[in-house]
């Protein structure tokens, strides 16, 4: 096992775009840490500096303690997982699997033991001789892992794996990787978009904004406490409601309203309540079955709110309907978007 240290590492591609101005991030020993934010915000370029795929400009990236940034791919002892499976399609599932152990002179028997052993893990043992035309989608992103681990790497590096299955295998597919992780302990960075994917697989969670590290913490710890505007925008779904301050006026204290700050609440602490200082507009009641997304408008015209509610009755489009929310679930924000409240 072995940790990942990046220190002070700023990326600028050629024609002097900046995309990562200075980031550090730790990961320690056996980690599975997260990187999640909007498209176009370095998730990739990092993973990828990670991975010597991208030089870096400057900074110092460490794995296991040692130095990196002058090493080739291979030389690093990573092993990377893309959405695209990237398997030869030529080869069998165990050629597939047996590759990088070939190229590196491993001995037959021992390769034959690490492929079987990964394949049962995987429950690929009866795939072995197909070819990955003949595989669901989810067959060949288990065999790309498999591959992965056959090299007991010091770190897994993982790109946006499961964005080419659909969400039912998504979520399974999910689950099994999480499954994976913990009983391997093998140190994993991992990248992804889906806030939903990050929180129910991370240990830590790193919430990325134009190149920049916005919050690092435990899953709940970011859900519970977000650190800024853009980080309780991005986490948890549906989004949280970002009302200024001054448009509710029961909802915080008074000195709120008038220091231009912003109120978050989750959909769900809304709670219908006929005295609440919430009132809203209901425009669409999206039913989900255990709960339902009441989507409404404050009478400013223009805050758009969503009350997550349980329960079988709802008010109906057109009606108005009022909602409180509990002070421990107020998250307060300044102008510029940080977190004041505890
Ligand atoms: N080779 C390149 N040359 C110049 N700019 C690049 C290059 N590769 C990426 N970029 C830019 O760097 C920024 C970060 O890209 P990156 O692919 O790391 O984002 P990302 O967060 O992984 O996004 P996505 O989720 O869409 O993959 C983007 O603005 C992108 O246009």
């Amino acid at each position: 096992m072995s940790d990942i240290q990046i220190e002070n590492v700023r990326k600028v591609y050629p024609g002097n775009v900046e995309v990562i101005p200075d980031l550090e991030l730790s990961i320690a020993a056996g980690e599975l840490c997260v990187l999640v934010g909007p498209s176009g915000c370095g998730k990739s370029t990092l993973l990828r500096m990670v991975a010597g795929l991208e030089p870096i400009t400057d900074g110092e990236i460490r794995i296991g303690g040692r130095r990196v940034n002058e090493l080739e791919p291979v030389e690093r002892d990573i092993s990377m997982v893309f959405q695209n499976y990237a398997l030869y399609p030529h080869m069998s599932v165990f050629d597939n699997m047996a590759y990088g152990l070939r190229n590196r002179g491993t001995a037959k028997p021992e390769i034959q033991r690490r492929v079987r052993e990964a394949a049962q893990v995987l429950g690929l043992e009866d795939f072995l001789q197909r070819k990955p035309r003949q595989l669901s989608g989810g067959q060949r992103q288990r065999v790309a892992m498999g591959r992965a681990i056959v090299r007991d790497p010091a770190a897994f590096l993982f790109d946006e794996p499961l964005s080419n299955l659909d969400a039912k295998l998504r979520v399974k597919t999910r689950v099994e990787i999480r499954d994976l992780q913990q009983r391997l302990k093998t140190t994993a960075l991992y990248v992804t978009h889906d806030q939903q994917e990050a929180m129910t697989l991370a240990d830590k969670l790193v919430v990325m904004n134009a190149g920049r590290i916005e919050q690092v913490g435990a899953p709940m710890e970011v859900y519970a406490r977000p650190a800024s505007l853009f980080v309780a925008g991005f986490i948890g779904s549906p989004p949280m409601n970002i009302i200024p301050a001054d448009r509710v006026p029961g909802l915080a204290a008074h000195d709120t309203a008038s220091a231009g700050m912003t109120i978050g609440v989750r959909p769900e602490a809304l709670i219908a309540d006929p005295a609440g200082p919430v009132e809203m507009t209901v425009r669409v009641v999206e039913r989900l079955g255990a709960t339902s997304n009441i989507h409404g408008m404050l009478p400013d015209g223009t805050t758009e709110v969503i009350a997550s509610v349980t329960g079988e009755t709802v008010p109906a489009p057109g009606d108005t309907a009022r909602f409180a929310a509990a002070k421990v679930d107020l998250h307060l924000f300044d102008a510029e978007g940080r977190r004041v409240s505890e």
